[in-house]
């Protein structure tokens, strides 16, 4: 199994290009069951999560032609990648494929909308909480559908004629609900109204795209969604909207290392609360042409206490690489995680480096060290794993990153990068 190796110490100076993102990436795809045309997404990232996907949509019927490549980068960097699903060839999503990765439960949505059903398997993902699906089901339940729970499968059914326009309020936020019961209104007869939804970027990326394609919605990125239904969606070009995450562990790890690196094909106010923190904490963060231009020159990392929330609050799949910082900073914060009640898995890993973690309930308080030394770590899950990579750029000596292929499911070629701005990072094939 592949490894990590990281030797820290070296300051970061040059520029990262920063890839689509995957967590828009992955509902625009399964978007592409909603019609029988052509769904071309460009800047789509290489990455682990997306090859299953493109598998598990190769079950379903789905087409997938991949071309292009962005100007100036080698292969293995975001590319441009056709959808076509002329019929759906199966409405089943089969447990061996769905338990690899949440998003690929979404598939309900589309499934129901075009064909009237859909069986899936109960999803998998990180473990960092349980993960239900009630809001799914009952979110659906309401546009008329029929769910039902049978040996790890839901099987939903539209009524006759299809889904039916409803008002719905979610009784918590969630992004994986919101995209679901957006895509599946674009096809139910009448309006939708999904109140207290989710106002994340990549809902808006969503939004935009199913609006190329001739959907009627408005509101998305506030906390009320309108969805006007059509009775059918046609094909589009839809660009993949930076990675707001990889954006922000970048420029993590340049607030931990040192240094002054521009991140390119990314947009601040992707992140105005994680980068916010990052400025209170010492780094000097400016915007550029097309992107973020991030330093830090001497000058210790200050504490600074956060509290995960739903966009636009601190987004928690930046938690763990905000910690790895904190370990280093010259005094106390705490990091109160308010979304998964499980993602503190990081924690005995970066103690294993010298950091100074202590846990009641869902806050972390952490003392800053004056240093980390490294060690073998393991990954536990995608953001997990790339907090310890942050960890072990300032650490001393060698750290060496098992289970890495958590970090594949979510990083484009991150040793690549990290690489090309000083730091010595690189893969090891046992
Ligand atoms: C592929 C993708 O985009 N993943 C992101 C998505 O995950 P995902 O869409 O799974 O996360 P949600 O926003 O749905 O989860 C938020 C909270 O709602 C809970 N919940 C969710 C659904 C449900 O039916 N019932 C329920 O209780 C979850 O357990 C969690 O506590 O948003 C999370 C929150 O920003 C991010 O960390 C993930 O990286
Ligand atoms: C938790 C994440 O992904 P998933 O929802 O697919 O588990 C993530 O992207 O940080």
């Amino acid at each position: 199994m592949d490894r990590i190796r990281i030797v820290g110490g070296n300051e970061l100076n040059g520029i990262i290009p920063i890839s689509g993102a995957k967590n828009a990436a992955l509902p625009l795809m399964i978007a592409s069951l909603l019609t029988s045309d052509t769904l071309t997404l460009e800047n789509v990232p290489h990455l682990a999560d997306v090859e299953l996907l493109m598998r598990i949509l190769g079950n379903h019927g789905v087409d997938v032609a991949v071309n292009g490549r962005r100007e100036r980068q080698e292969d293995g960097y975001s590319r441009t990648i056709h959808f076509t699903c002329r019929t759906i060839a199966d409405t089943t999503a089969p447990y061996e494929l769905v338990a690899k990765m949440r998003a690929s439960f979404w598939v309900i949505g589309p499934l129901l909308a075009r064909e009237g059903q859909a069986r899936v398997s109960l999803p998998g993902g990180c473990a960092i909480g349980t993960r239900p699906v009630d809001l799914f089901i009952d979110g659906l339940t309401a546009l008329g559908a029929t769910m039902e729970i049978d040996g790890g499968y839901i099987n939903a059914t539209a009524p006759k004629g299809g889904l039916i326009g409803a008002r719905y309020v979610f009784p918590k936020v969630s992004v994986g609900a919101t995209h679901v019961m957006m895509m599946a209104a674009t096809l139910a007869r009448g309006t939708t109204v999904i109140g207290n939804a989710a106002r994340e970027p990549e809902v808006v990326d969503l939004a935009n795209c199913l609006i190329a394609m001739g959907a009627k919605i408005s509101g998305a990125g506030t906390s009320t969604i309108t969805i006007e239904g059509v009775t059918s969606l046609s094909g589009a070009r839809h660009r993949v909207l930076p990675d707001r995450i990889e954006t922000g562990t970048y420029a993590m790890a340049v607030a931990m290392a040192g240094g002054d690196v521009t991140l390119e094909n990314t947009d601040m106010a992707l992140l105005d609360t994680a980068l916010e923190s990052l400025r209170r904490a010492g780094a000097d963060i400016s915007a550029t042409n097309n992107g973020i231009r991030v330093r830090r020159n001497g000058g210790g990392i200050k504490p600074v206490d956060i509290v995960t929330d739903p966009f636009p609050g601190f987004p928690t799949d930046l938690q763990a690489q905000f910690m790895a910082l904190m370990t280093r900073s010259t005094g106390t914060s705490h990091i109160t995680e308010t979304i998964f009640e499980n993602r503190f898995m990081h924690v005995q890993e970066l103690a294993r480096l010298g950091a100074k973690i202590s846990l009641s309930g869902q806050t972390a308080k952490i003392e800053g060290v004056e240093r980390l030394k490294g060690a073998p770590v393991m990954a536990t899950d995608l953001r997990a794993s790339v907090s310890l990579v942050i960890a072990g750029l300032a650490a001393e000596g060698e750290t060496l990153v098992s289970r890495i292929y958590h970090l594949d499911r979510g990083f484009e070629r991150l040793e690549d990068k990290l690489t090309r701005c000083g730091a010595v990072v690189e893969r090891i094939s046992d």
